[in-house]
Parts: C-alpha cells; structure tokens; sequence
C-alpha cells in the first residue's frame, strides 16, 4: 500500500520505520526539508499543508492508497474530497478536520456526547475574552483555537493577565483563525493519555494508561502504566469510546484526561500516535503505538495488547538555536541498564525544541516513580551542542 504521510516529525518517523518492516510505501511530507521521517521514506515532499492547492497536487501526483496525518496544521478541509475519491484518510476526514480546531472536538465531546469537561468559552476579541474569562472564574487557561504543544498557551490568575494572554494566544495561533478558548483551570491530581486503538473488523482496544508531565504545554516525562482507580479507567474508556466512535474511522487516538478528586475531565485528542506514548518504544507493550496504528489502519487484526513492563520516557531538549546540532553523552545514556534512547535527527534545533527522547522500562513490580527517575536522569545526560 502507498501512504502518503502528512507531517514528518519524530511521531512520523517510527511510523514509517513500522510500515517499511512490513513492505509499505511511505511518501513523507512537511514543511522543511530532511524532516526525520523524510530520512527513513521511500521519496519526500516539501509543501506548506496548509495551502489545500499544494495538497491536492501531491495527492493527484502520489495517488496514495491512505493519507495518515502527522501534525494537526493541515487543510484538513480538503480531506473530505480525498475521502470521496476513494482515498482513506487515517482515521477519518472527520477525526482529523474536527481535532484540527480545538471548538469542533470540544463541541462535540461536550455538547453533542456529554462528555466532563472543563468550563469554556470562546473568544474573537480581548473584549469577550474578558466577558470569558468572567463565566468560568480564575484561574483559567486561554489557548488558541488552532495550536498545538502548548503553543501561545497562558494561565490567567488575575484580571491584569487577560489582555497579555489574549496577545499571547494570537501570536501563538497558526492558520487564520483568530479565536481562543478559555477554560476554567481543572485542578488535577494527576493527567494520562488513553490510547485507543479502534480496529475495523474487530474491537476497540486500550492501552494501559499513560501518566505525564508538562511544562510549558509540552510534555517532559511520560510513564506506563498510570496510578488510576478501576473506576476513573473504566470512566476514561467509556469516554475515549464515545468520542472515538463519534470522529469514525480506524487507528490509533491519544485521549487526554485530567484526574481530579471529582472524577475524570475530557480535555482533547489527537488522532494518532502521541508524544507521550513515545513511552512505549521503552518496549513496555508487545506493540508500541506506531506498530498499533499501522495494523489497525491496514486492518491487520490487534488480537490484544498485553503490557509487558513498566517503562518511562523524558525528552531531551534543545538549549540554542542551531543547524545541524551535534550531541554529546551518547555514550554515558548507552551505557545504562534497560535504558534506550531516541536522536530524532532533525536538521535544526531552538530553545526548548524536543530533538530526542530517553527511554527506560523494568519489571512491572518496580515503582513507577523510580523508572521516572531513571529517565530523567538518562536524558539529562545527553546534550545538544550547536
Ligand atoms: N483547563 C486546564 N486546566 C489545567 N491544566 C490545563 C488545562 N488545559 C491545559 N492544561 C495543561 O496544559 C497541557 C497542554 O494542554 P493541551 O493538551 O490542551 O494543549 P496542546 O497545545 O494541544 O498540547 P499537545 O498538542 O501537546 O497535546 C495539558 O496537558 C495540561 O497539563
Ligand atoms: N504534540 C504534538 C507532537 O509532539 N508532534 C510531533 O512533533 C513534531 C513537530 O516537532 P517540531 O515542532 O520540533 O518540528 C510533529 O511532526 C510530531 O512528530
Ligand atoms: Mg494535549
């Protein structure tokens, strides 16, 4: 089968390395040239996918068999056309036109299926997000409608944050959509990532429970299995059921949940691989995410997933601007036990860019927050050089 892979980042790149183990055909594409899945494909483009003129002629030219988005910054738009020549687009043109605008799938898992979520509004000026901000109370969190890993997102404590969050939330915003959403600050104890696997023929499966950690939007630690009760998994599967269902299609979703002493809040989706299930290339599961996905888009039936070990990842981040960055440490990360790690290759680094990711499992018996630790310090070990 040909893919035509829309998005090209460290997600894409193990996604690609999956199909190519079993003989599929990986057009990659993005933005900038020697993107990391661009490294391992069988042919690259380069194109704005946002400009849906671009899109459609690279599809004309590939004529791919699935369209897999990568990254949500597509004109997703034009999916709906793909789908009506015959093209599937992973996991729907739905799933991934609604995931591209944080009101499509906020509606729609709160209004239209019910879902707990945190308080919201939306915003077109400083002036309503001021009248937003006074519906659901501080603190609260503005993001814009159309942004991805934390992007132009702010927490407003008090009355004099609202015009800085707001010209935040513009800067930070991509595509010409100028909204934002204002949610009421949901105080967890904890958040996870629930990956979804829905399958074509055969049921929907999950994963165990993904913990993380972030900062500045971004995620810096991840860890399989996370502590949850019986009853909030059972609530967050339910959930991730729900709306799964709802966006259509086969593959795999990351659903993000907040954990709080009043049960568990929906809080958005991506549909396909997550970074923070970067933690199963730890080899905690028999198969990580991106071999999950691939099967369920190519209906290779998912008998079951079975979790293996216990396994933690930790980013490592670029300090500088750069080309070509060199990093060193290497050595020291390889040379600890059930320890792996990731270089993603990427040709240019900036502060707080996510260039690689360290990887360690151990027995199910051992305490997550050790496995954590251990990752953390693996990371810390490599550094990115200009
Ligand atoms: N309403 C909220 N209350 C408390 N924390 C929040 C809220 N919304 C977001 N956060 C924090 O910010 C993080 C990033 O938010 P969100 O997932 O909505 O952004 P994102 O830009 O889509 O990120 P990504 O694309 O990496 O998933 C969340 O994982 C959570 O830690
Ligand atoms: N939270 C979404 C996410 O993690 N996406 C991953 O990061 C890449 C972009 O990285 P870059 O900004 O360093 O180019 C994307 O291509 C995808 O692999
Ligand atoms: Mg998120």
């Amino acid at each position: 089968m040909k893919i035509l892979l829309l998005g090209s980042g460290e997600l894409g790149k193990e996604f690609t390395i999956s199909a190519q183990r079993i003989g599929q055909i990986v057009i990659a594409v993005d933005s900038y040239e020697n993107a990391p899945a661009m490294q391992v494909a069988h042919d690259f483009e380069i194109i704005n996918m946002l400009d849906g003129d671009a899109l459609d002629s690279i599809v004309a030219k590939h004529q791919p068999d699935f369209i897999v988005p990568e990254i949500e910054a597509i004109r997703t738009e034009r999916f709906y056309d793909y789908e009506k020549q015959g093209i599937t687009v992973v996991p729907s043109a739905k799933a991934a036109n609604f995931t591209m605008n944080r009101k499509a799938i906020r509606d729609l898992a709160s209004k239209e299926l019910g879902l707990k979520t945190a308080k919201y509004r939306y915003a077109t000026t400083a002036e309503e997000l001021q009248k937003g901000v006074k519906a659901v109370g501080m603190p609260c969190v503005v993001k814009p409608l159309m942004s991805s890993s934390g992007k132009g997102q702010s927490t407003i404590k008090t009355e004099a944050d609202i015009e800085k969050a707001w010209n935040y939330a513009v800067e930070g915003s991509r595509g010409d959509v100028v909204e934002v959403i204002v949610e009421a600050f949901v105080k967890f104890n904890s958040e996870i990532t629930l990956l979804t696997v829905v399958q074509n023929n055969n049921p929907t499966l999950f994963c165990a429970p993904i913990g993380h950690r972030q900062e500045r939007g971004d995620y810096q630690e991840s860890w399989q299995p996370a502590l949850i009760s019986d009853k909030d998994l059972y609530e967050a599967q339910d959930m991730a059921e729900k709306v799964t269902e709802a966006l259509g299609g086969a593959g795999l979703f990351g659903v993000e949940f907040f954990l709080t002493d009043d049960g568990v809040y929906f809080s958005e989706l991506s549909p396909r691989p997550h970074d923070t299930g970067m933690v199963t290339l730890a080899g905690t599961q028999n198969f990580n995410e991106f071999e999950l996905h691939l099967r369920a888009i190519l209906s290779l039936p998912i008998f079951e997933i079975t979790l293996e070990k216990a396994g933690a990842s930790a980013v490592i981040l670029a300090t500088e601007n750069a080309t070509n960055p060199t990093y060193s440490g290497i050595e020291k990360i390889a040379a600890l036990p059930k320890t792996d790690f990731r270089i993603f290759g990427k040709p240019t680094s900036r502060p707080y860019r996510r260039m690689g990711v360290a990887l360690v499992n151990d027995s199910l018996k051992t305490p997550i927050e050790e496995v954590v630790e251990k990752a953390k310090k693996a990371a810390n070990l490599v550094t990115v050089n200009s």
